[in-house]
């Protein structure tokens, strides 16, 4: 009998299984209380300085003081329903889980607390399957959860298929077919996984 070909799976960090976007603007929302904010409903577009700017230009390093602020990503909140997806993933047969992340240029604290992030939420075993990459076209798998619209590298086809996320930055984008979709971790992310088997 032919054994069936393994799935690998990377899974993004930001926005799909730690909620990057609310503790942004609660912490915003709260070190500056008279600057105007973006309600998460509201936030388009992948990078929140971006848009910040386009309201005033010095909004762009007030909203980077935040996430750069030590304990930021160490704190963020699990995304609705991932560390029971993840890990349920995990354990499924001929499946691979890694964590496939983008640090900040400004990598103090940020790198150590996306370590200490998985160790806490999903014990030290998945400390082995994280992987920190600025690019994560050159990183091999089946399929890229994540919440980014448009992920570009070095390389120009990367094995991966990216399913798009839903994130407040990213609703109002009408992913063409075949483009898929993960609404959130209770939309069927499993037939998704499936899809890739091949026997
Ligand atoms: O508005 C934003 C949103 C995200 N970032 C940074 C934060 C992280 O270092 C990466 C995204 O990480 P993933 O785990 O790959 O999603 O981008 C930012 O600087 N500004
Ligand atoms: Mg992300």
């Amino acid at each position: 009998m032919v054994s069936p070909s393994t799935v690998r799976v990377l899974v993004d960090m930001d926005g799909v299984l730690a909620d990057f976007e609310t503790s942004l603007y609660k912490n915003y929302r709260s070190r500056y209380p008279d600057e105007p904010s973006i309600e998460p409903n509201d936030r388009r577009g992948f990078l929140a300085g971006d848009q910040y700017a386009g309201i005033r230009p010095d909004l762009r390093p007030k909203i980077a003081s935040i996430y750069e602020t030590p304990g930021f990503f160490l704190n963020l909140e699990p995304i609705p329903g991932a560390i029971e997806a993840i890990n349920e993933m995990s354990n499924l047969k001929n499946t691979d889980v890694f964590i496939c992340t983008s640090p900040l240029m400004k990598y103090e604290h940020c790198v150590q607390e996306k370590y200490e992030w998985v160790e806490k939420h999903l014990g030290p075993e998945f400390v082995r399957r994280l992987i920190l990459t600025s690019d994560k076209t050159v990183v091999w798998g089946d399929l890229l959860i994540d919440d980014k619209d448009c992920i570009t590298g070095v390389e120009p086809n990367p094995s991966w298929e990216h399913i798009l996320f839903t994130c407040c930055h990213n609703t109002h984008l009408d992913p063409r077919p075949p483009r898929r979709r993960l609404q959130s971790w209770a939309d069927d992310w499993r037939s998704i996984v499936d899809s890739k088997r091949k026997t």
